[in-house]
């Protein structure tokens, strides 16, 4: 595992990439602007046309770089002198740029690490079919998920990989008049320093090839069906050198012209549930995200959060470049040599890798908690705990951290976070408290923001568990479900130094003048959990206001599992532009546990039921002291998954936010203690919940994204412990694989289940009161007709919706309320029923 601290780049017209210094941004100023827009409004506004600008620009250049590309081809295959050469002097002939020195600054641009936010929509995904396949050839056999359409090659990866390529590609280098690569083995460098070090070695040489290489993959893959990796596709390349340079090579090549492009499988929410709740209490379309967003009536059109990043983040569409030069046909051969070195290397690897697994599994770093500079009485808390040795995300980030640095922090579930911040949190409460002995009113030092109540309790009882030992720090939690004035009173009662609350919440005491904003004066640190979610939509406006009442003088830190590049692009809504980019993952690096086995199934929607039950029924089979959570796609549809399973006599609790806040926190806390058990819940459980050894994650349904995947499915294996992890689709919903192809999932086979069994589960779903059948046909159609890729065809849906409503044992589809309908888009639709 390795761990990057990138620095921000800035970013020149030039397209070369230059480390800086920042000024502060956000600091000063006026606080209304132009248009009346306010500062975020402004801010936004201006990287908006910067980010405009900067694609016009880079399109340009590429443009260009593809001509010089082409031309230099055509002279080449047509047996003519460069046309880019003074044919004088042997040097180009056009300034200031030569064509190498265009090509390594583009290389630069393009591959070093850390800089993918600069990739846009043409270069197409980062990850590679070819790359995939070597690195997980277990895939290989008849269990491999459909292999994605088109992923390009990623070359920062073969080139970080330490690969060798100039002897591979020296046929092609000749035949191409590039000159001969030297070895560009680069080496990871723990900061950006040493990266652009290494960059040095990096050839510019090289990425034409490197370039044509994409370009030839998509070629070969449109004419085979296949990503490189695949057996044809060797084939083809084994046969290519016949094949290629004969006359109806051309015509072959022109074939392939088809340009493909995928839709990157955002799953946006169109259709907002709040009204349709309010307006009809009887009909729940709700989803289940999280305690704030939905409280607020916000959290529907703004799961996801790519999808939900306000419209100058949206991603629409991730498309592939295919203009594929058509005299390059010969370059498959190449491509196929250096895949089957790269393919040998890779295996060599990972069985390295694997011999010291021992060592990369473990979440603990060699560092003690002792030699770190913490407050003794912090340490002999910790040991209390059982805490003694860091886990490597602590230790990456702890020095940081206590400096006062800003710091946006990715580590994989289970790892140890909370800690993380809480550490520096104490100690930025003991340093304040020594400057300011005597206060007028006693200010809270740390704000923590997280989504869910139950993560709010959870990070809380980890604060007080390391204060054990300090007197005079107290640690208060601000959460919906909780009557406001009895917060108020508890404030007053008991001063607290830090803050744990949703965002929902904290803004209602903010905004109500609850008189906290003069608490909140006197704030060091800022902390978001789970940080890219607090910035989707459902929170971020919340956040925004939050953020603004508070001091700027004060350290921020945000934490999370997954960071969609598009969070790296805002979270200067909250942290200093000179803030740490701390990547316990690595780019390119799995982001899941390696220790979870992941399956999906592909199942219709009719047996889903059926198949869950029997999923269970297995795994308490082979596991003694199991521990299960299931997650549904809905609170309504969590609720007749649990009365289905009680029901079959099943150990199984529930949890969605449509429960009373006592029977969450109760069902929660008997969960953490229980073991063998069931948890059925929604997604208020997916983030951060820390139920110790979990053995099973089964996910029912397309979660809202592949943030959401991740999060849902590292409730196990935590701490380095085995895990087990399914997610169970109807056969529409399987191109969300797409959006998980660089995670190791295995496709299971459909599971025999026995004629018993089933008329079992359909006798029980028999016995289920009606209301809650119907309730869970609501927030179906809700759910999926919030679902762009799904929604958007209103027919199918509701032909998938009347199929839902028939395996759950309803005669008829329940009506619709006109208002509700139509606001779905669903009025005239065939098969929707309109409530008179
Ligand atoms: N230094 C440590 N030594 C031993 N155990 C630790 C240490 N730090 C954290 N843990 C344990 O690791 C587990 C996971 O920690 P935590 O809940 O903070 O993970 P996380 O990275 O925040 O996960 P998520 O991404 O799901 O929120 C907890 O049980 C915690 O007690």
């Amino acid at each position: 595992m390795s761990t990057s601290i990138l620095l921000q780049h800035s970013r020149t017209i030039s397209g070369m990439l230059h480390t800086r210094i920042f000024v502060r941004f956000m600091g000063g100023g006026p606080r209304t602007f132009p248009g009346g827009l306010n500062k975020w409004q402004w801010k936004r506004l201006h990287e908006k046309r910067a980010k405009e600008k900067e694609k016009r620009l880079l399109d340009q250049e590429k443009q260009l770089y593809e001509a010089r590309i082409r031309s230099n081809i055509r002279a080449k295959l047509a047996g003519k002198p460069d046309p880019n050469l003074n044919p004088d002097t042997n040097t180009t002939s056009y300034s200031p740029m030569s064509p190498e020195n265009h090509i390594k600054a583009l290389a630069d641009r393009f591959m070093k690490e850390g800089a993918e936010d600069l990739w846009n929509e043409n270069d197409g995904p980062l990850k590679s079919s070819l790359a995939k396949s070597s690195e997980r050839p277990e895939l290989s056999g008849p269990n491999q998920r459909p292999t994605s359409i088109n992923s390009p090659i990623d070359l920062r990866k073969l080139i970080s990989g330490g690969v060798n390529i100039s002897q591979n590609c020296e046929n092609f280098t000749n035949s191409h008049n590039y000159t001969k690569t030297r070895d560009y083995s680069m080496q990871r460098g723990s900061d950006f320093g040493s990266k652009s070090d290494s960059m040095k070695h990096f050839q510019p040489n090289l990425v034409p090839e490197q370039r044509k290489f994409r370009r030839n993959k998509s070629t070969s893959d449109n004419e085979l069906g296949h990503g490189l990796g695949d057996h044809s596709a060797k084939n083809f390349a084994d046969d290519s050198a016949d094949k290629l340079g004969n006359a109806s090579n051309s015509r072959k090549a022109s074939d392939l012209k088809k340009h493909r492009s995928f839709s990157s499988h955002k799953l946006r929410r169109s259709w907002r549930n709040e009204s349709s709740s309010s307006d009809h209490e009887d009909e729940d379309y709700g989803f289940d995200s999280d305690d704030e967003g939905e409280r607020r009536g916000r959290s529907v059109g703004a799961i996801g959060s790519r999808a939900a990043l306000g419209k100058y983040d949206m991603k629409m569409t991730k498309r592939v470049p295919l203009k594929e030069l058509e005299d390059e046909t010969n370059f498959a051969r190449e491509v196929e040599l250096l895949r089957r070195e790269l393919g040998k290397k890779k295996l060599a690897r990972n069985e390295e890798e694997n011999s010291e697994k021992g060592e990369e599994e473990s979440i603990l770093s060699h560092r003690r908690f002792d030699e770190c500079g913490l407050s003794s009485l912090t340490v002999k808390a910790l040991t209390a705990a059982g805490y003694v040795q860091m886990t490597r995300v602590q230790e990456a980030t702890l020095s940081a951290c206590l400096e006062g640095k800003d710091a946006l922090v990715k580590a994989k579930t289970g790892t140890g976070k909370s800690a993380a911040f809480l550490l520096p949190a104490i100690e930025a409460v003991l340093k304040a408290k020594s400057g300011n002995a005597n206060p007028r009113v006693s200010p809270i030092y740390v704000l923590i923001l997280c989504p869910t109540r139950e993560l709010a309790s959870q990070i809380a009882a980890e604060a007080i568990a390391m204060l054990k030992y300090h007197d005079g720090i107290g640690v208060q939690t601000l959460v919906g479900g909780s009557r406001f004035k009895d917060d108020q009173k508890r404030l007053e009662s008991d001063p607290c130094q830090i803050i744990v609350a949703t965002p929902g919440r904290l803004l209602d005491h903010v905004e109500n003048k609850g008189g906290i904003s003069v608490h909140l004066m006197g704030l060091k640190m800022l902390i978001l959990d789970e940080a890219d979610h607090l910035l989707d939509l459902g929170f971020r406006k919340d956040v925004e206001k939050i953020v603004d009442c508070l001091p700027r003088r004060r350290q921020s830190l945000m934490f999370s599992a997954t960071i969609p590049k598009e969070v790296r692009r805002i979270s200067q809504l909250v942290l200093k532009r000179e803030h740490a980019f701390i990547d316990t993952v690595g780019l390119g690096c799995v982001e899941t546990p390696a220790q979870v086995k992941q399956f999906f199934l592909v199942v219709p929607l009719n047996l889903h039921f059926q198949v869950v039950h029997h999923l269970l029924r297995e795994h308490i089979r082979q596991t003694p002291d199991y521990k299960v959570i299931v997650f549904c796609t809905t609170g309504m549809l969590t609720s007749l998954m649990y009365a289905l399973l009680r029901e079959m006599k099943m150990n199984v609790r529930e949890m969605h936010s449509r429960k009373p806040q006592l029977y969450r926190t109760r069902i929660s806390d008997e969960f953490k203690e229980s073991k063998r058990s069931i948890l059925i819940t929604s997604d208020v459980s997916a983030r951060g919940m820390n139920y110790p050894d979990v053995t099973l994650v089964i996910q029912v349904g397309i979660p809202a994204d592949r943030e959401q995947y991740i999060h849902r499915l590292g409730r196990t294996g935590r701490e380095s412990k085995d895990g087990e992890g399914i997610i169970l689709l109807a056969p529409w919903e399987e191109y969300f694989l797409d959006e998980l192809e660089d995670l190791p999932l295995d496709k299971l086979p459909l599971p025999d289940i026995d004629p018993e069994t089933k008329l079992k589960v359909e006798d029980s779903m028999w016995k289920l009161d009606n209301s809650v059948k119907e309730a869970a046909y609501h927030a179906w159609l809700g759910y999926y007709n919030s679902i762009r890729e799904i929604g958007r065809d209103k027919t199918t849906l509701v032909e998938l919706a009347n199929q839902f409503s028939k395996s759950i044992g309803l005669q008829r589809p329940p009506p619709l309320f006109r208002k509700t309908a139509l606001k779905m888009g669903l009025k005239d639709i065939p098969g929707i029923r309109i409530r008179s």
